[in-house]
């Protein structure tokens, strides 16, 4: 459960207060998510998602993220809204912690994938990279290769602990990653960390894309290749092509994919691998004490890593 900071009844009513959304009928920390205390708040008129900020590192970065979501959601994607209070203010703080009201969404985040799912994703994902061409907000990719190297910096010397020999493994990453990672892809807003826990479905229609707190802009084609390590391995993390095949016709159909960006897949896979890998490594070696979260294992992302390193053609990932 990610919940780091606890939110008291009368420390609830003194937030709501400034609102207008009626009175609380129950509230309750909620069991998924890692970066961000997250609850669900029922009033006598509403559900809404409460979410207090936990590792902002920049305050610019929460407005960018939150007309983000505003922005998408005017453009008929399934983003949730933030809600403003009685002045029209979105962010307010609670306990310290920059916090926000956000309209609740229906639907469930899935844990079997399958291909109509990859084909739903993809879409979502092609919708969401056209949705925000217009979109003014710019935010640098801090957990791109230069943030890598710092991570590698910080878990280097007590990697092992976790895995035998990883240290030498993520060092020689990096090093590769530094001098291979592409320069000139199309560039767009990104998701970042569209997760199964983060895409709601009712059936396989998607009802929810939430999480935009990694969103930046970087290369499109990346966040393709988040989505291939999220959503095209099985349990035992297995690479399944036919999942994969689905998510990248889908998207190409409404974003067609150029030569370029075909061809850097296996290196973008790669590269999403080593920020879930570093990310998670990092989170497993400096526990915060006291939170409630279920911390992710960071060798999933090894295995996926290995993969790609084995694949030499784009082309191998539909076959
Ligand atoms: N707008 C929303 N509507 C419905 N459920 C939500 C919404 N936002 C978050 N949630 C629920 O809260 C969980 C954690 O939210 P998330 O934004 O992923 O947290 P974190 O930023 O900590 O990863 C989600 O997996 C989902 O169950
Ligand atoms: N998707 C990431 C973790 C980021 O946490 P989220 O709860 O904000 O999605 C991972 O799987 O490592």
């Amino acid at each position: 459960m990610a919940v780091y900071t606890q939110v008291d009844d009368s420390t609830l009513a003194a937030f709501l207060s400034d609102y207008t959304v009626g009175a609380p009928i129950s509230f309750k920390g909620i069991a998924e998510g890692v970066s961000n205390s997250n609850f669900l708040l029922e009033t006598d008129q509403s559900r809404f998602i409460l979410t207090l900020y936990e590792k902002i590192n920049d305050p610019e970065d929460l407005p960018y993220f939150l007309s983000l979501m505003e922005h998408l959601a005017n453009k008929g994607l399934p983003s949730a809204l933030p809600i403003s209070d009685r002045n029209g203010q979105f962010l307010k703080e609670i306990k310290g912690k920059p916090a926000c009201l956000i309209s609740f969404l229906t639907g469930v985040s899935i844990d079997a994938i399958g291909q109509n799912h990859c084909a739903s994703v993809g879409q979502a994902l092609a919708k969401m990279h056209l949705a925000t061409q217009d979109f003014s907000g710019v935010r640098e990719n801090d957990l791109s290769v230069s943030g890598w190297r710092t991570l590698v910096e910080k878990t280097r010397d007590r990697a092992d602990e976790v895995m035998p020999g990883l240290s030498d493994i993520i060092v020689s990453e990096i090093e590769f990653l530094e001098e291979n990672w592409p320069t000139d892809l199309p560039k767009g807003t990104v998701h970042a960390d569209l997760f199964p826990d983060n895409v709601l479905f009712m059936g396989t229609e998607i009802s929810g894309l939430i999480d935009f707190y990694f969103s930046c802009t970087d290369f499109m084609a990346y966040d393709l290749a988040v989505c291939m390590n999220a959503w095209c391995f099985d349990q035992q993390h297995h690479f399944d092509p036919a999942l994969a095949k689905r998510l990248m016709e889908m998207y190409d159909i409404v974003r067609p994919l150029t030569p370029a960006e075909l061809e850097a897949m296996p290196i973008l896979c790669r590269g999403a691998s080593m920020r879930f890998l570093l990310m998670r490594l990092y989170d497993w070696l400096n526990p915060v004490e006291g939170a409630a979260v279920n911390l992710k294992d960071p060798l999933e992302y090894l295995v996926k890593l290995q993969f790609h390193q084995a694949i030499q053609d784009t082309a191998e990932y539909v076959v």
